[in-house]
């Protein structure tokens, strides 16, 4: 079954004023929906980053991918590194590390391998969950992802969530949260305010949620030593703490110092993080993303090094719809040493998914994994054109929380560590 043709459509959802390490996001998130057609009348679909440099290389490989069959996932792999030369891409936020080169052909490949798993589940009519070894859970269990944030956009009515700028605030979001949801685990967002604030904000958390495991991610915003201490205090509380630090050096001084876990989405982001981080004992928990760890297959075959390893497994994510959260639900499905609750951004951006309703859904956490073939989701045109349509009106083509902070605070500066 041949590629014929791959539609790239950029879109534009709303997001809340969210904040993190490096500021706060803007009013639209952006990412790509992939649509893959074939010569045997089969679509596929993706979703990946939406910032222009991404779109761009994208767009450079469709070409290398047309008249493949959409089985060839390895010769595709091939077909984007050739297409893209070399070419490393980077982003702007700086929230997932150093991108290399062979980290770039995973990012750009990732969204049409999903697409493709897509084809062959609907050809085979089976789910994607079972081209990946099988589904060893029916449902896949999310954490609260909570955040500071303001009321809302500046300018602009509050959201529906409010504001959380301190430990009240943390606490009401997550029963918010957990109300809606029924999300058994919590993970705070944290690099916005000084430790001991955010400290003050996971004391908070146990005593309103006493039975709830929860994760604090600062993103790098703090120094060795800082991390230390805030480890030393939090210890008991956290089942990991999240990038206290920068870089695999930083993460393995913090950890010969500390008993907790530590976990990443920074330091180790691509194949060749691995084997310095475990010889450093830098981490003891990744964080996968099928976005840019090479799709879901090479997924399967990062959870199995992590295994080898003794490095616990998790799930990171960024601000996405319902296609990445159908490819992330099948992928956690089918691997065995996931241990932990997956993050996800789905409710802050839920209202505006592309997908028709009804495929995905939380209860009590966690998201039953479909059972129809394929992904199991299936595009709302209309929804996509409008989404569409946003992404032309709102002008934004990479995603920058640094220069929307410093509209409203000249004075903010990208530090890390800022503490
Ligand atoms: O776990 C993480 O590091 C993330 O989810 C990174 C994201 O970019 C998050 O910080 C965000 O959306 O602000
Ligand atoms: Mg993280």
């Amino acid at each position: 079954m041949k590629i014929t043709d791959i539609e790239l459509t950029p879109i534009a959802f709303r997001d809340p004023p969210l904040l993190n390490s490096v500021g706060v996001h803007e009013p639209w998130a952006l990412r790509t929906i992939i649509q893959v057609h074939t010569d045997e009348g089969l679509t596929g679909l993706g979703e990946t980053y939406g910032d222009s440099g991404h779109l761009e290389r994208m767009r450079k490989v469709v070409p290398a991918l047309l008249g493949l069959d959409v089985y060839a996932l390895n010769a595709m792999h091939a077909a984007v590194a050739d297409a893209l030369g070399g070419v490393t891409g980077s982003d702007r936020h700086g929230l997932t590390g150093t991108i290399s080169s062979g980290g770039t052909v995973d990012r750009v490949f990732s969204g049409f391998e999903v697409a493709c798993l897509d084809i062959q589940g609907k050809h085979l009519g089976r789910p994607v969950s079972d081209l990946l070894g099988g589904a060893i859970r029916d449902r896949v269990p999310y954490s609260a992802y909570l955040f500071y944030k303001w009321a809302g956009h500046p300018g602009h009515e509050p959201d529906e969530w409010g504001e959380a700028i301190d430990p009240i605030g943390i606490v009401d979001q997550a029963r918010a949260l957990i109300d809606r949801y029924g999300f058994g685990s919590i993970k705070l967002k944290g690099g916005v305010f000084p430790p001991e604030q955010e400290i003050a904000a996971i004391r908070a958390l146990r005593e309103a949620f006493p039975a709830h495991p929860l994760r604090l991610d600062p993103n790098a915003a703090w120094s060795v030593d800082t991390s230390v201490k805030v480890a030393e205090e939090l210890g008991g509380l956290l089942e990991y703490l999240e990038d206290p630090t920068a870089e695999i050096a930083g993460m393995a001084q913090v950890s010969e110092r500390v008993r907790i876990p530590l976990a990443t989405n920074m330091c180790v982001v691509s194949y060749e993080h691995l084997a310095p981080a475990v010889a450093r004992d830098a981490i003891q928990v990744l964080l996968s993303d099928h976005h840019y760890w090479g799709g879901l297959t090479r997924s399967r075959q990062l959870a199995a090094i992590c295994q080898t390893f003794g490095i616990g497994l998790s799930m990171h994510s960024n601000s996405h719809l319902g296609i990445s959260l159908a490819a992330m639900t099948h992928l956690a499905a089918a691997t065995p040493n996931l241990d932990y609750a997956c993050d996800t951004h789905y409710p802050w951006n839920a209202a505006d998914d592309v997908v028709l309703p009804g495929a995905l859904s939380f209860v009590d956490g966690a998201v039953p994994v479909p059972t129809t073939p394929g992904l199991g989701v299936e595009l709302d045109p209309d929804a996509l054109a409008l989404a569409h349509q946003r992404y032309l009106d709102c002008g934004l083509r990479d995603r920058d929380d640094t220069g929307y902070m410093q509209r409203f605070d000249p004075s903010y500066e990208r530090k890390l560590p800022r503490w």
